[in-house]
This record gives C-alpha cells, structure tokens and sequence, in this order.
C-alpha cells in the first residue's frame, strides 16, 4: 500500500468533526494539509527499506567495536499514534572482512525504522537484525531509550519514566563484549 494523501486529509477532517470541531474555523483550515504533509514525513519508513543505507562500506580492517551513542530518535507508538523519543546507541563488531559501513548509516538506518507506527521493542530488534543481514557483523547490540507520551500526557500520567529496550545479536552475546559495549553506552553519564 502506498502513501494516500487526499485519503488523510479526508480522514483528519472527519477526525476534527468527530471530536467536536469545526474544520472550516479558520486556525483548522489547513490542518488536514498540514497533517498530511507531516504524517507523510513521520510515516515515510513505510515505503522505505531503511537497511539499503548499509551498503556504504569501507574497507576500515577494523575487527573491533564501533559504537555510535546519543542518536536521536523520534518515533510513533503504534498503540496511541503518540510519539516516543529518545535516544538510540548502536554498536557492532564488523565481520571478519573489516568493512565497516558510513557512521551516519547507522542514524539514518535508525531514522528509517522509527518512521513507522512502532513499538519500542519491535524497532530495536529490526534495527539489530538489519546489521547481521545486511552489513554481516559478528556482533552488534542496540540499546534505546525512550519517553512515550502515551505513558506521560494521558493515560497512567509518568512523565519522565524512561523505557529501556535492547537487542543482542552474535557475539555481543559474549559477557566481556557485552559489557564493553554498556560502559561506551554509559560512558558519558560516569
Ligand atoms: N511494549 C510496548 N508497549 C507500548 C509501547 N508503546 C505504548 N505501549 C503500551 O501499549 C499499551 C496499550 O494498552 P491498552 O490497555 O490497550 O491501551 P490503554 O487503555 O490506552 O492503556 P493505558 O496507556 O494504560 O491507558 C499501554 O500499556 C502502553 O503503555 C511500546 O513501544 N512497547
Ligand atoms: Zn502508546
């Protein structure tokens, strides 16, 4: 399915009068445009295959880690349509070859997966899996950390209450790996 523009405008003009609105008032009138608009940028991930970003590869002979920490991250829970943001860290062993990819690959394979109605769980696992499949590390952990509104202006009203998901893949699963990894991640709190 493809992205429908005139079907969202619709839908968010129907939506504005099912919750007791006025389309037509005049700060409302180029609300189901504008909606439109962004929800083609939010949900862009959709029609993308956010892992073609992994086939920028150098030749670093780099058999040891590399990790990106702090990437930003803004997402769409599923459940509310609310967002969730936060911050993402992605960190990986390249495969026995030492090609590593682009480090700004890594944020926009970030960026193409969270431009999905989402959950957290299910984002970081893709963005694990992309790596192995695509880039074929021996290892990678991706670790996120969000805030979602759902949790924070409506519903159980936890603002601040941070969700922490993570994935393992390969030999990240080795313990002192692993453990390098989470101290580069909290590094910058220390
Ligand atoms: N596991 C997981 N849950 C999420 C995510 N985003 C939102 N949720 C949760 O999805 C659940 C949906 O629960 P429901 O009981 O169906 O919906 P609800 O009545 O709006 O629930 P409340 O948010 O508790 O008011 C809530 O517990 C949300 O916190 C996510 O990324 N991962
Ligand atoms: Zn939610």
């Amino acid at each position: 399915m493809s992205y429908d523009a005139d079907g969202v405008r619709h839908a968010i003009r129907e939506l504005l009068v099912a919750v007791g609105e006025d389309p037509d008032r005049e700060g409302l009138r180029g609300t189901p445009d504008r909606i439109a608009r962004a929800l083609a940028e939010m949900f862009s991930g959709l029609e993308d295959d956010p892992a073609r970003h992994l086939e920028t590869v150098f030749d670093a002979d780099h058999q040891e880690m590399v990790l990106v920490r702090d990437i930003p991250l803004y997402s769409v829970c599923e459940h509310h349509l609310l967002p969730f943001h936060g911050v993402a860290h992605v960190g990986y062993i390249p495969g026995e070859d030492g090609r590593v990819t682009g480090l700004s690959k890594l944020a926009r394979l970030v960026e193409g997966y969270a431009r999905r109605p989402q959950v957290q769980e299910r984002l970081t696992s893709q963005i694990a899996d992309a790596m192995v499949e695509r880039l074929g590390v021996r290892g990678v952990i991706v670790v996120i950390e969000a805030e979602h509104l759902c949790m924070s202006m409506r519903g159980v009203h936890k603002p601040g209450a941070n969700t922490v998901t993570s994935a393992v893949r390969g030999v990240m699963h080795n313990a002192a790996t692993r453990s390098e990894a989470m101290s580069l991640v909290l590094g910058r709190r220390a």
